[in-house]
């Protein structure tokens, strides 16, 4: 096998190189052997990614026990959870470029013959895809793991309860000690996010479109077998690099349809629509928000996780792991089985050999299914005609027709909401959120949970050109496109005008003339760019509308 790191490695006029990594303990020997990367997203600022270093030692034990020379070495993570409401939220999804930038860049560095991505916070997964679909390269993604639930009065909570306690405790609903004994038990440890929150839901979506090997992602961080999980990558990836099995062979039309269709029977995050788009371009994918819609229409509803259901990524696992969704999505043809994984396995093979835990409550039976169709609703019209997002599960409403209260940022709208200036029925529009306005698309679950604390949830909807959390729940429609700051029809919306959010039929309109829309357009003057210089000015420059995942690398 010629290996790509040999040009690093072998040969006369690589001594230097040689000599340097002999400095650091590698021998001849493991010079001669694939060397397999490890993206480590480890990180200390937040649990999500807390164990990752210690996960990383299991992995290069695997990569030298199947007969590979493992390099280890860093990227970042921002937190969600930890910025959610403040203006370190808008460095969240720009996290997501330079994630996938620094993998990039450094396998191309170091000539990498595979990858192990070791991820965990939501911007940490796609941005590990991203950087694999970019490199073609062999490269597996092993998810950390999720937290395990805190206890509070009995039942399981995580931190979607400490986000919605806020907005009760705003509401005068429960007392500070409350809200003070909630935020003392949700995080009970390290791992990411409990529910179908973005990371869960970006990890179940790496084992079914291939990238993580099945049955890996969803064994809680702090869980003993996570090491045993670990190890195996290790031995998947050299397996992966001697059959030279490639991201983009994996990550086919079909595959993307499927990994769709998972997050659709999940009621898996809004945030897996931009991310998807995202790697769809990265593969040379023709994946468009349409397909959300279609994929997710057809798809049933069949687990009942946070936010909107009752179970945790823990509660998956006992029940048999994300293969027995694969199984179920296999079983009712609601995914196509031929399609390949990293393991060399087809996605309806590793179905097969996932066993489903007798008497499991967690995955329904495809007759028992919880609703027909999937969690995602792609909605298109006069205030959005690139399309925008709603997660259906758990909200009955399908009709929402009220008067528009603008804001022009969310710290704005959480005022208003805690200060109890929104009437039932009313539409929150938050605007100036999205990809290039934030910059970076602020997740808005401070104001989201806000509202269902408030006790609004049933009356009010939202819409913004910003992103939600997974832990969002309620009549919350995000990703409007075109945005605000590149004067989208939400730029022209004005206190009072009456709006129309259908489900049903899939459409958000402003029901406002023409006339009175094309004086408004006439004198909209776009705002200046929120940042002039750094990392975040890069990103308004580059950055694509959320309709095509907001990515950053295709500028040629
Ligand atoms: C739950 C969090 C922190 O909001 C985030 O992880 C997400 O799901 O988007």
């Amino acid at each position: 096998m010629k290996l790509q790191s040999y040009t690093i490695t072998q040969g006369r006029d690589r001594a230097p190189a040689r000599a340097q990594l002999k400095g650091i303990g590698f021998t001849d020997e493991d010079l001669k052997k694939p060397i397999i990367g490890i993206a480590n997203t480890w990180i200390g600022t937040m649990p999500c990614n807390f164990l990752l270093r210690d996960l990383a030692v299991d992995v290069a034990r695997g990569i030298r026990e199947a007969g590979g020379t493992p390099m280890e070495f860093n990227t970042i993570a921002i937190s969600d959870g930890i910025t959610m409401g403040t203006q370190g939220m808008k460095a969240s999804l720009i996290s997501r470029e330079v994630v996938a930038d620094s993998i990039e860049l450094v396998t191309r560095g170091h000539m990498f013959d595979g990858l192990v991505c070791l991820v965990a916070c939501d911007k940490t997964i796609p941005g590990a895809a991203l950087a694999l679909l970019r490199l073609n390269i062999p490269g597996v993604i092993l998810y950390g793991g999720s937290i395990l639930p805190g206890q509070y009065k009995g039942k399981d909570v995580t931190i979607q309860e400490v986000f919605e306690a806020v907005g009760a405790n705003a509401a005068g609903k429960i007392t500070d000690q409350e809200l003070l004994d909630i935020e003392n038990v949700a995080s009970p440890g390290p791992g990411a996010c409990g529910g179908q929150f973005t990371a869960n839901t970006m990890a179940t979506v790496m084992e079914i479109i291939g990238l993580s090997p099945m049955n890996t992602a969803m064994v809680p961080q702090v869980d003993n077998r996570k090491h045993a999980v670990a190890a195996y990558c290790g031995q998947v990836i050299l397996d992966a690099v001697k059959n030279n099995r490639l991201p983009r062979e994996i990550c086919t039309r079909a595959a993307f349809e499927n990994a769709i269709a998972s997050v659709a029977a999940t009621g898996g995050s809004t945030n897996a629509v931009l991310h998807l788009l995202a790697m769809a371009r990265e593969a040379g994918v023709d994946l468009v928000i349409d397909d959300f819609q279609k994929v997710s229409e057809r798809t049933p509803l069949l687990l009942s996780l946070k936010p909107a259901g009752q179970y945790v990524a823990a509660d998956v696992d006992k029940a048999g792991g994300i293969g027995v969704v694969a199984k179920r999505l296999v079983d009712g043809k609601f995914a196509d089985p031929s399609a390949l994984t990293i393991t060399g396995r087809t996605l309806g093979e590793e179905a097969e050999r996932s066993a489903e835990t007798p008497g499991q409550l967690v995955v329904r039976a495809l007759d028992n299914p919880i609703k027909k169709s999937g969690g995602l609703v792609i909605l298109k019209g006069s205030l959005a005609p690139e399309g925008c997002v709603i997660k259906v599960t758990g909200i009955d409403r399908k009709l929402h027709q009220g008067p528009a209260r603008v804001f022009d940022c969310e710290e704005d709208a959480m005022a208003a909401v805690t200060h109890g200036k929104i009437q039932h029925g009313d539409v929150l529009v938050i605007r100036y959120e999205g990809p290039k306005g934030g910059p970076g698309m602020r997740e808005m679950l401070g104001v989201t949970s806000a509202i269902m604390g408030a006790g609004f949830g049933d009356t009010v909807a939202l819409m913004t050109d910003g992103r939600f959390s997974g832990a969002t729940r309620g009549f919350m429609v995000g990703h409007v496109a075109p945005e605000a700051a590149v004067g989208g029809p939400i730029a022209f919306v004005e206190e009072g005008d009456p709006i129309t959010i259908d489900i049903e039929h899939q459409k958000i309109s402003l029901d406002v003339d023409e006339a009175t829309l094309a004086a408004r357009r006439a004198k909209w003057v776009a705002p200046p760019p929120a940042r002039k210089t750094g990392v975040m000015a890069k990103y308004i420059k580059l950055v694509s509308s959320a309709s095509e995942g907001a990515i950053t690398s295709n500028v040629y």
